[in-house]
């Protein structure tokens, strides 16, 4: 009931289906206790008075009653209908839009295939009870109070006799119900393993192929798809030792009327016509019982995915905006970041960042360089409010960024991730993706920029080119052309570039990275890199070693004094002659990396 009242919002909007639904059920089953009725009257008033001139006018009532209860039921199928499949559209798209605010932190651990299965298979179960399961229970508790009415008011003792059996009948009911709920969660869950496993696959097939890891694939699903199986059969036999019980029991109610109902026949103190009534009413009680089951089963599988789709929708938020949050105006922002003192740490880790002090007032253009897993890219997760700072503070033009409002504060920024992801669409709207109403010269403009509109006009539907999922189709480094298309197109304030042109050559990074001058004029730039050449025209390079700045300065600086910095360079101009090192531009090193080759 909890899961029911915790839904409440989605179905109560759509209750004028709702109550239409419970009515037209309501109303085709009041008129299925019409039959009993006209069955005791054939018998005790037309039959055995032999007053056969009513037969026409008995068949005539009976047509127009099956009629109008078909009417009725196709009302109840027809508003039950509306009614679930408008209850799903809205928690569908809550559940998307819960999907759009959770934070990094949250799909960090989160499973693809599990949410998947949240959003389908849970939204049918529920989508199915609130659209019929649920009528379908109330019409089976109103079947009972009028079935047992009628039956009281015909012969109470009689009713009392035959009804002995119910409280048997509910107590199987619940016992089966505390069993099947537990099954059914475990079903769920099981469920959602295997789209995990069957997503994970089809994303990573290529690395599976590379491996030669199919068999361990297969044996990896098979595993689950076994827990799967033995979950469905412990389910299934469950099913199978309630059915049986519940029609024993179900039946013994109907020998317990044939007895003590055809004694009072025999007695005359119960009418013919009656006691077919009676046999006929007792089915308005024992069937409902016997559907007791699907119900449950209904019920339970509605409970379980209920508790699902609302552990998701009721998540926690890590990271939103304050009450009260600056919204940016985009002409105002300067873009001077500062961050002061950060120290942080992902959940359950150890601090990946110290004690980080950074001063980028705007225009300038940062460098972060260090090995992997030294901290850089988390420097920039926290300039996104990706994650919240806890210790120290980090800055846009003097404001603290827990003040600004999150969505503003991103729009300011525009990352080009190591890791491109492109949209199974269009390219123009792939770089199009961050900016409204955008035209083809601005798209063009973006793509030359960064060195991207040559090889798209190569393609045979230039622009138009629908990549594949996830950029497949495409070199990395044509991938990441788009990517910062699609960065520069948003004209942004700050331009972060984690590592955005190492799947490029580096002539093509040094035009790039011409192209930025040119744009990025008088705003902030990040950028992280592994090759000095990407850094060596910052205004302040920070090195990085396990969350520790270990040094800072510009290039000619820190090439100036012995340290990392100085080591890297060294390793990565290992080629030229000593002289040449400090005046060797990228093209030199290409040229010469050439001419080694040849
Ligand atoms: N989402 C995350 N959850 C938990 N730990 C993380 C997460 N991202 C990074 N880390 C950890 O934080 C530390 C710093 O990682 P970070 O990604 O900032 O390094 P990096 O310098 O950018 O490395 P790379 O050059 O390989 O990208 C690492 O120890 C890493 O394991």
């Amino acid at each position: 009931m909890d899961v029911l009242r915790q839904l409440k919002a989605f179905y109560f909007p759509e209750r004028k289906y709702l109550i239409a639904s419970i009515f037209f059920l309501m109303c085709a089953t009041a008129l299925g206790l019409v039959y009993p009725n006209l069955l005791r009257y054939l018998i005790d008033d037309v039959v055995r008075p032999k007053n056969f001139e009513l037969v026409p006018q008995l068949a005539l009532i009976v047509v127009s009653v099956i009629s109008f209860k078909a009417l009725n039921q196709f009302l109840h199928g027809f508003f039950g209908g509306r009614l679930g499949n408008r209850v799903a559209y809205r928690l569908r798209n809550a559940l998307y839009d819960k999907l759009q605010t959770l934070s990094f932190q949250y799909y960090d651990k989160a499973k693809t295939g599990d949410l998947m299965s949240r959003l389908t298979a849970d939204l049918e179960a529920i989508r199915n009870f609130i659209g019929f399961g649920f009528a379908q229970i109330l019409n089976m508790v109103l079947m009972v109070a009028f079935g047992g009415a009628m039956m009281l008011s015909i012969h109470w003792q009689l009713t009392l006799i035959t009804l002995i059996t119910i409280p048997v009948l509910a107590f199987l009911a619940v016992r089966f119900e505390k069993r099947i709920h537990p099954a059914f969660r475990e079903m769920r869950q099981a469920m959602s393993n295997l789209t995990t496993a069957v997503q994970e696959n089809i994303t990573g097939v290529r690395t599976v192929k590379s491996f030669a890891r199919e068999k361990h694939e297969v044996t990896k699903f098979s595993v689950r798809n076994e827990a799967y199986q033995k979950n469905q059969i412990g389910a299934a036999s469950l099913w199978a030792k309630f059915f049986p019980a519940m029609e024993l029991t179900a039946n013994m109610s109907a020998v317990i009327l044939l007895i003590a109902g055809g004694m009072m026949v025999i007695n005359n103190s119960l009418q013919l016509g009656e006691f077919v009534a009676f046999f006929s009413l007792i089915w308005y009680i024992i069937g409902p019982m016997w559907g007791l089951g699907f119900h449950i089963n209904n019920y339970t599988q509605f409970k379980a995915s209920g508790e699902r789709v609302l552990g998701l929708l009721n998540e926690h938020i890590h990271v939103k905006s304050a009450d009260k949050a600056i919204v940016l105006s985009p002409e105002d922002v300067k873009g001077h970041v500062r961050f002061e003192h950060v120290t942080f740490n992902y959940p359950d880790k150890s601090a990946a960042l110290t004690d980080i002090n950074i001063d980028a007032p705007a225009g300038s253009v940062i460098g972060l360089l260090g090995a992997t897993g030294a901290g850089k890219s988390t420097i920039i997760q926290l300039l996104m409010r990706a994650y919240n700072v806890k210790q120290g503070t980090i800055s846009l033009d003097g404001v603290d960024i827990r003040q600004i409002d999150v969505e503003s504060l991103r729009r300011q920024i525009a990352p080009v991730f190591q890791e491109t992801f492109l949209f199974s669409a269009s390219i123009r709207d792939n770089i199009a993706y961050g900016v409204r109403d955008v035209t083809q010269e601005e798209i063009e403009y973006a793509a030359q920029l960064a060195k991207a509109h040559d090889f798209i006009m190569e393609l045979p539907l230039g622009y138009d080119t629908v990549v594949g999922e996830r950029g497949m189709g495409l070199s990395g480094g044509q991938k990441q052309r788009i990517a910062i298309a699609r960065a520069l197109i948003k004209n942004p304030r700050i331009l972060i570039l984690d590592d955005a042109t190492s799947a490029v050559d580096m002539e093509t990074e040094h035009e790039i990275q011409a192209g930025f001058k040119e744009l990025m004029a008088g705003r902030t730039t990040f950028i992280i890199a592994h090759r000095i050449s990407s850094l060596r025209h910052a205004d302040e390079i920070i090195v990085l070693d396990k969350g520790h700045i270990v040094q800072r300065g510009t290039h000619a600086e820190l090439i100036a004094m012995p340290g990392p910095y100085r080591e890297t360079y060294n390793i990565q101009y290992a080629d030229f002659p000593a002289g040449d090192k400090n005046t060797a531009n990228v093209t030199d090193i290409n040229e010469r990396r050439r001419s080694i080759v040849q």
